[in-house]
């Protein structure tokens, strides 16, 4: 990075009581040099790029992600718009990635899938900001991209020939000279382990975008903060009271996990083992129950709420509180049943058929109650979907019994972790007690 840019950085950085460190362990680290208070903004920035999820089903406008009254781009007939508004924010630099997607043969637009014109974007105003057509500020600059992580020594073979595939297409497309296929595979990584799904207040995707100076902070399966969204914009707020000289963390994926699945996820994806507070306590006995409820079978005495974990004679599950065994065969026989529904409800086309969607998701729903403990992560998530699909219809009377049998699985896993809930009001943040 330029040296005035880091010295920029740095100021900025200061102006907001923020730090960076460099971690043995973990590279890049970002600290707080002041107390922050729970709900407190502590960073926020603006994509350095963005694109909407547009599939062939759903589409968003390219400037604000809205999905109505859109109108493709007729030019390229790759991007879609709002209105004239949105059309002509974006147009110094769509001006430049509609040209080369006009090139490209038609056949070959369906595979210009979001993470390719995120590439191409980028090298866009890459290139935009360095023949000063757009401006270079401290927190929108392509040096902050070139600083990120891509772990390019760690990627397997198999993902490396993804990235080949992907970065030929991006140059078919863009036809830079000054660009080579191993920067574009190397910023294909960088999007991997950095981009972040851009989710509305209900944290459903929306889009994906680039914020370098948001990527700076490292994961914990126990955060001090959190990300959000406000349209497009990143907001990191603190979670809880966070004193001086603290690292601030988020979490990069879903917390609610064993430990063994939160360490696998995030090795698979983000290329580090994680040694957080949370993970260090991993085969404690505490661990151990946790994981066996939040992934494991429930006690074959329905009245019963022990947690179950292997016989040592192979012969089944033991439930921890009563010491009934759960034979190998039963749970064999629930778990090939549930396999059979859960793939012909993943399978059925809910949009066009919702009643049937529903039912067959209420039958994997009874299965899962026999198979799994009440806490369970697997069954709270079909729940959840059962209450948007049943909310979608307007079945209000069922979707409160599924909220009802939610909450408090939500209170148990994220009532300790999230301490708060923060929203907007008209005006100002206020911080609300989850429930
Ligand atoms: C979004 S970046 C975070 C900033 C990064 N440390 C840097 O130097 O740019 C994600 C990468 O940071 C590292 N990282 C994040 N959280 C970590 C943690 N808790 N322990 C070890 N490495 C971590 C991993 O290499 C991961 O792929």
């Amino acid at each position: 990075m330029e040296a005035s840019l880091m010295a920029d950085l740095q100021r900025f950085l200061q102006d907001r009581c923020l730090s960076v460190l460099n971690l043995p362990q973990k590279g890049r680290s970002l600290f707080t040099t002041r107390d922050i208070r729970p709900g407190e903004v502590i960073l926020s920035q603006n994509p350095y790029i963005c694109v909407p999820n547009n599939t062939s089903s759903e589409s968003r406008c390219d400037g604000c992600f809205k999905t109505n009254n859109l109108k493709k781009c007729s030019g390229c007939q790759v991007v879609w718009y709002c209105g004239s508004s949105c059309q002509k924010s974006e147009w110094k630099l769509h001006r430049h990635e509609c040209k080369a997607l006009t090139r490209l043969e038609k056949e070959k637009r369906k595979f210009v899938i979001p993470t390719i014109r995120l590439m191409v974007k980028l090298f866009i105003k890459r290139n935009l900001q360095n023949e000063k057509v757009l401006p270079i500020t401290t927190t929108d600059n392509y040096s902050l991209v070139e600083a990120l992580v891509s772990h390019m020594s760690e990627i397997d073979e198999q993902q490396m020939l993804l990235y080949a595939q992907m970065a030929n297409l991006v140059n078919l497309i863009l036809q830079f000279p000054s660009v080579d296929l191993r920067e574009i595979a190397e910023n294909f990584s960088k999007f991997s382990c950095n981009a972040h799904s851009i989710c509305d207040s209900e944290l459903r995707p929306q889009g994906i975008g680039l914020f370098p100076l948001v990527s700076i902070i490292n994961h914990s399966c126990s955060p001090n903060a959190v990300l959000v969204f406000e349209e497009q914009m990143a907001v990191v707020r603190a979670m809880g009271n966070i004193s001086k000289d603290s690292e601030i963390t988020i979490s990069y994926i879903e917390t609610a996990g064993s430990t063994l699945t939160r360490q696998k996820s995030l090795k698979e994806q983000y290329l580090f083992h994680c040694q957080c507070a949370r993970c260090s306590n991993i085969g404690k006995p505490h661990d151990i129950e946790e994981s066996a409820i939040l992934e494991g079978y429930r006690c074959s005495n329905e009245k019963c709420t022990g947690f179950l974990l292997r016989d040592p004679e192979e012969k089944g599950f033991v439930c921890q509180k009563c010491l009934l065994l759960r034979s190998k065969e039963e749970v064999k026989k629930l778990a090939s049943d549930l396999k059979t529904v859960s793939e012909k409800a993943r399978a059925s086309p809910s949009a066009e058929n919702k009643q049937a969607a529903i039912e067959l998701y209420k039958t994997m729903e009874k299965l899962q109650v026999k198979l799994y403990h009440s806490f369970s992560i697997t069954l709270m998530r079909t729940r959840e979907k059962l209450l948007k699909m049943l909310m979608d219809l307007e079945i209000w009377r069922e979707a409160l019994k599924y909220c009802r049998l939610i909450v408090p699985v939500y209170q148990r896993y994220l009532l300790s972790m999230t301490r708060l809930l923060v929203y907007r009001s008209s005006q100002e943040y206020i911080q609300q007690p989850i429930l």
